[in-house]
């Protein structure tokens, strides 16, 4: 048998590979007696060319709270942990409904990294996530030079001065409003905000298009991974700075490289809840 580095196991990982709107996934079930993966073999596994290949890996484990059916945790594709996985908690409920622990039908909850939250597979097949309350605050962001929010925020990033807004969704989330996403320049202001100095935890950078008061176009270069297909919270982080900007409404239809997802946000002090698909692509085991 060969040892798995960092898991505390010696036997082969069995790994479930899933996307959700394009965001792609590793799930390993770790409710046994397997720790949680080590920075270089989430590396190794969401490799490109050497492993199988993820922006995120996603470790279903043992419930922490009574109510829930399990908790997990997400590890970004450079090893990096996240607090919060729009996505990735759509395909852990999927995975939970195929496996039979948890009902096909209504509402579930699960344990995340920032709480527990309800999930509910839809009767098209599509599932439906509570991603909790936006907040603003710089602290809770986290942002630092700033006392109170700001919409935007004016800062420097490699050599041009942009307009930001800035939101936690339970990950920190940073959003640029651009005329055409087609043309948006991702690999500059992406990388130029996730190293600045406001952001000391770095940010998942979104790039917003607005089509009408209902539908948004949106690119994401997430922390810790890259340009994604598709990011869940960062959806409802472009959503909520919209809204709150009163340039969209409190359902909007959001299209992502990777697919569409359904956001609504009833009011300021209300959850925001994504609706979106989740899929599996194929199963395997690691054994490097
Ligand atoms: N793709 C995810 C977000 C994953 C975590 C993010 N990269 C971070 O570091 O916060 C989503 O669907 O929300």
């Amino acid at each position: 048998m060969t040892e798995t580095a960092g898991t505390g196991s010696t036997s082969a990982l069995p790994f479930s590979k899933m996307h959700g709107a394009g965001n792609d996934f590793v799930v390993l079930d770790l409710r046994g007696d397997r720790d949680a993966p080590q920075p270089d073999l989430c590396r190794a596994i969401a490799h490109r060319h050497h492993g199988v290949g993820c922006d995120q890996i996603l470790t279903i484990e043992a419930p922490r709270t009574a109510a829930a059916i399990a908790s997990y945790r997400i590890w970004n594709a450079d090893g990096s942990s996240s607090q919060q996985c729009g996505n990735g908690a759509r395909c852990v409920a999927a995975w939970l409904v195929r496996e039979g622990s948890a009902p096909a039908a209504g509402e579930f909850q699960l344990d995340s990294p920032i709480g527990a939250h309800t999930v509910q597979r839809l009767g098209d097949g599509r599932y439906r996530v509570n991603m909790g309350v936006p907040e603003f605050e710089p602290a809770r962001i986290p942002m630092v030079g700033f006392d109170a929010a700001r919409d935007p925020y004016v800062l420097p990033v490699r050599g041009s001065i942009m307009p930001v807004g800035a939101v936690s969704m339970g990950n920190p989330h940073a959003l640029i409003e651009v005329d055409d996403i087609d043309t948006a320049e991702l690999d500059l202001a992406g990388p130029g905000l996730q190293d600045h100095p406001a952001f000391p935890e770095s940010v998942n950078v979104g790039f917003a298009q607005i089509l009408g008061r209902d539908r948004i176009r949106l690119r994401v270069y997430e922390r810790g991974v890259g340009e994604t297909l598709a990011c869940g919270s960062g959806a409802c982080a472009a959503v909520a700075i919209l809204a709150r900007r009163g340039l969209v409404d409190r359902d909007v239809k959001v299209s992502l490289p990777g697919g569409d997802l359904q956001i609504s946000w009833p009011t300021d002090d209300q959850p925001m809840v994504m609706t979106g698909a989740a899929a599996f692509v194929f199963e395997g085991e690691w054994n490097a």
